[in-house]
């Protein structure tokens, strides 16, 4: 168990006073006022070359107008990137202090009216929650964040430390528009980030049956993807006097001993085994011992992992069939059939190799390989007494959840816009400071997103203490033994 941060300790900020992370009761209706009017705004990514770019404008428009003092202050400076997204630079007081960026995006994911208890882009409250599409991914940070920085400001505040603030526009679909353009401009103007903080992990709870204790998972790395298409093509022809195999016939069998044919569990080379091990004193008797003594118990835990889909996806590449098209009439046997997947990498294999490995589970030559995108696994960030970006987060955690006992390095299983980031810093973090359940996470990209309004509140106060926090001084305690 790490129930402290280890990698900074003493005074934090010298010569200046904290400012204290409480809000009136005005600013509290206020910020979640903000939170509801941008959920309001349907902002919807639907393909890369699709998205409602009229919301997307208007969130510019609406942004300036409920953070005035951000965009008023002489620190902060703010610039519009690939037509809508936004990038904010805050002048710290220290040159010397290497600045850090906070990430997130406005963009979401389509939603379907008649799906939901209510409507997804309504912002409204029930029941003490904020409902609607981008509530958990990821309008809350995109809010959190500036809202974070206006209330900071009011009361006077001037970072010493500068940093980024920087709002991707099309995330959903890529992040090539916004997020790698922020990223390509920031490097021709020679910065380098001390650390980056993105969404992609969670104060989980509940994911794993003997574990009832929520546990803080700082992701510090993400797994590969490849979009791949099989296709299969064949003589067309009169449905009367079918050919013993066809084209949809083929890939049929294909995708279906692809679905048989799991690929292997990697657990033993994975970091899924660091979280367990440090989360095996929150285990209950036996499983404390078991997790303790993975280079006897490896093979049973790893089984155990496989049994729900979250944690499977931790343990292995998977592949997820998305589309399947074929034929065009009833009487028609059609040339062409395809099916497309979605390949999430595990860190411990790469595209090659998981290219190879479904080559040969579908062994058939018949079926054509189209890779449509594909990159590896992104690299491990570090988590140790020294990593400033890490050690910021976790101390952040212990003031703010308390009641958190255990922060861990973990692995996202989806991609965020972090990863057009690796030129410009080698500390990419992945975490938002909220609870998420089984059923919480079901809502991202699915039904009833919604986040309660004294979440987003301790969301607000986490990036407010986050920002002051990063105001240190202090230099990793390995460097402090040595003076
Ligand atoms: C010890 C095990 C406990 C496991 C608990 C895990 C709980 C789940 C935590 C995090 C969920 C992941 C959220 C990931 C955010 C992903 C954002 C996203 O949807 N990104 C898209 C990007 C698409 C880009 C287009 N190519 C995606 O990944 O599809
Ligand atoms: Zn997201
Ligand atoms: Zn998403």
């Amino acid at each position: 168990t790490v129930s402290r941060p280890m990698g900074l300790r003493g005074k934090q900020q010298q010569g200046t006073s904290r400012i204290p992370s409480q809000f009136h009761k005005e600013e509290r209706v206020a910020m979640k006022e903000a939170l509801k009017g941008a959920i309001q705004i349907p902002t919807v990514s639907f393909s890369p070359k699709e998205s409602n770019t009229t919301a997307l404008a208007e969130f510019g428009e609406y942004i300036r107008k409920v953070f005035p003092t951000v965009f008023s202050t002489s620190c902060v400076q703010h610039e519009v990137v690939g037509e809508y997204s936004h990038l904010f630079t805050v002048q710290g007081l220290d040159p010397s202090l290497q600045p850090y960026m906070l990430l997130a995006h406005f963009d979401v994911v389509p939603a379907s009216e008649e799906d939901w208890e209510v409507p997804p882009f309504s912002g409204l409250e029930r029941d003490g929650f904020i409902y609607g599409r981008g509530t958990l991914d990821n309008k809350n940070s995109v809010m959190a964040i500036l809202q974070a920085l206006e209330l900071l400001l009011i009361r006077n505040y001037i970072p010493r430390r500068s940093f980024f603030i920087a709002l991707g526009h099309d995330e959903e679909v890529s992040g090539m528009n916004g997020a790698q353009k922020i990223s390509a401009l920031l490097q021709a103007r020679g910065i380098q980030l001390a650390f980056l903080v993105d969404e992609g992990s969670f104060i989980v709870d509940g994911f794993i049956p003997s574990l009832k204790k929520p546990f803080a998972m700082i992701s510090v790395s993400e797994k590969g993807a490849i979009n791949l298409m099989l296709q299969v093509n064949m003589t067309p022809g009169h449905s009367s006097a079918p050919p013993k195999e066809t084209s949809i016939g083929i890939l049929a069998a294909a995708v279906s001993r692809l679905e048989q044919a799991p690929m292997p569990n990697m657990f033993g080379s994975g970091s899924l085994k660091t979280t367990l091990q440090h989360l095996a004193n929150e285990f209950p008797f036996p499983t404390n011992l078991i997790l303790s003594n993975l280079w006897l118990f490896q093979p049973l835990v790893s089984r155990m992992m496989e049994r729900n889909y979250v944690t499977n996806a931790m343990v292995r590449t998977t592949i997820a069939l998305t589309m399947f098209n074929a034929g065009v009439k009833v009487n028609v046997i059609p040339s062409t059939a395809q099916a497309t997947m979605n390949i999430r990498i595990h860190p411990a294999q790469t595209v090659q190799e998981v290219l190879e490995l479904v080559k040969n589970i579908v062994a058939d030559d018949r079926v054509q390989f189209h890779v449509l995108s594909a990159f590896d696994s992104l690299p491990v960030s570090p988590s140790d007494d020294q990593a400033l970006g890490y050690q910021l987060l976790h101390q952040t955690i212990r003031s703010v959840f308390p009641e958190v006992s255990v922060v861990t390095p973990g692995i996202c299983i989806g991609n965020t816009d972090s990863r057009h980031f690796t030129n410009l810093t080698t500390g990419i973090y992945r975490f938002n400071p909220l609870y998420l359940q089984p059923q919480d996470f079901s809502s991202v990209h699915g039904i009833n997103e919604k986040i309660s309004v004294q979440a987003y509140e301790t969301q607000v106060k986490f990036i407010f203490e986050l920002i002051q926090n990063a105001d240190t001084y202090q230099r990793p305690v390995s460097d402090l033994h040595e003076l």
